[in-house]
């Protein structure tokens, strides 16, 4: 069984180092846009579930949501510190706000982001792979099946604006938007799944041909390949590349030019290209789940995952 790739590890830490230096001039940006834009900004929170850590907050808030119904569009952003890791407390209320935009009129697109620097986000929370139990581990599978269904299979717009690291989920989150615009800068996204010792689920793969095309995803996948923007930008796997100061304001661009298209026609067209892909997953949600449960209980993956968030939690250089 593949041994956690510490290489890898190590680059990754490197890469601390740098988004460090980045985080405040982000942040300071980020205030300085919301505030000169004057936007509707709301939020959304939720009861923390987790009780295990009695010192955790009582609550905290998950997403941040900027609408602007007039214009017809909304922003979404994770909030989950450290790295918007996807747990199912987390899942269950990006369902419940994909559910919402689904529902609503006002809301043609939507333009996902992260709140926090330089992650979008760090994909399936190994923690909910670690000693998986039978019962939190078929809900927390089945809440990604919905957030994939949900967001790949939408006949909304959404726009990736992806503003730093996107690994395996993070990169499903992001591939299952229409276009993505990421921030250049040390990050990397791609589906990284064999280098934690796991094979990544077919709709993650189909997901991925659909984007990249089949010969790239087959390189990608069996190396566990992080692109670089760069990289990334070279085999479509994002769309645009731009400096994180106008990251929001191209994302904003290209929503305004979705939007501008016929919005029957779109949809159509939209749901007649991903319609087989998302069918293939519903078709087979049960086995899928029975087969995330049989394998991550197996102990040459629960083996894999301990070396992998031992080496996470190694200290940095
Ligand atoms: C048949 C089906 C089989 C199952 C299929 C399953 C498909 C799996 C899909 C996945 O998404 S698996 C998850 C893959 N994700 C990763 O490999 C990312 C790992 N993380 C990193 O590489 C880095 O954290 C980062 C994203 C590059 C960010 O680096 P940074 O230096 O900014 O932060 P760190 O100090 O590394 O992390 C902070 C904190 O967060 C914890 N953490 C990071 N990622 C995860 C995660 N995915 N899940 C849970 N926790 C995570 C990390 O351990 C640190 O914790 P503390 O040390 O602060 O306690």
């Amino acid at each position: 069984m593949a041994r956690p790739n510490l290489k890898s590890l190590l680059r990754l830490s490197q890469f601390a180092v740098n988004l460090n230096l980045n985080k405040t001039t982000q942040l300071t940006n980020l205030s300085k846009s919301l505030i000169t834009q004057n936007r509707n900004f709301s939020t959304s929170k939720i009861i923390r579930q987790d009780t295990s850590n009695n010192n955790a907050p009582a609550t905290k808030i998950n997403f941040y949501v900027e609408e602007y119904k007039d214009k017809g569009y909304m922003v979404l952003k994770f909030n989950k510190a450290p790295v918007n890791s996807l747990n199912l407390e987390f899942l269950t209320e990006l369902n419940i706000q994909l559910d919402k935009i689904e529902q609503s009129k006002d809301i043609k697109g939507v333009i996902l982001t992260s709140h926090l620097p330089n992650i979008f986000s760090a994909g399936l929370d190994i923690l909910e792979m670690y000693q998986i139990k039978q019962e939190r581990g078929t809900q927390f599978w089945t809440a990604l099946q919905e957030t994939w269904i949900k967001l790949y299979g939408s006949n909304k717009i959404f726009i990736a604006a992806i503003n730093g690291h996107s690994p395996a989920g993070g990169c499903l989150l992001a591939m299952s938007c229409d276009y993505r615009i990421m921030t250049k800068g040390p990050y990397k996204i791609g589906l990284n799944e064999t280098l934690l010792g796991i094979k990544a689920p077919f709709w993650f793969r189909d997901t991925m041909i659909n984007t990249i095309g089949y010969r790239e995803t087959e390189k990608a996948l069996q190396l566990g390949k992080l692109y670089s923007p760069e990289e990334a930008l070279a085999v479509n796997l994002v769309d645009e590349i731009v400096d994180a100061n106008v990251l929001i304001q191209k994302a904003e661009e290209q929503m305004v030019k979705w939007c501008s298209i016929p919005t029957v026609a779109r949809e159509l067209t939209k749901s007649s290209m991903r319609r087989d892909t998302v069918s293939k997953l519903i078709a087979q949600r049960e086995s899928d789940t029975q087969s995330f449960i049989e394998f991550t209980q197996r102990d040459s993956i629960q083996k894999s995952l301990k070396g992998y968030l031992e080496a996470m939690k190694k200290p940095k250089k």
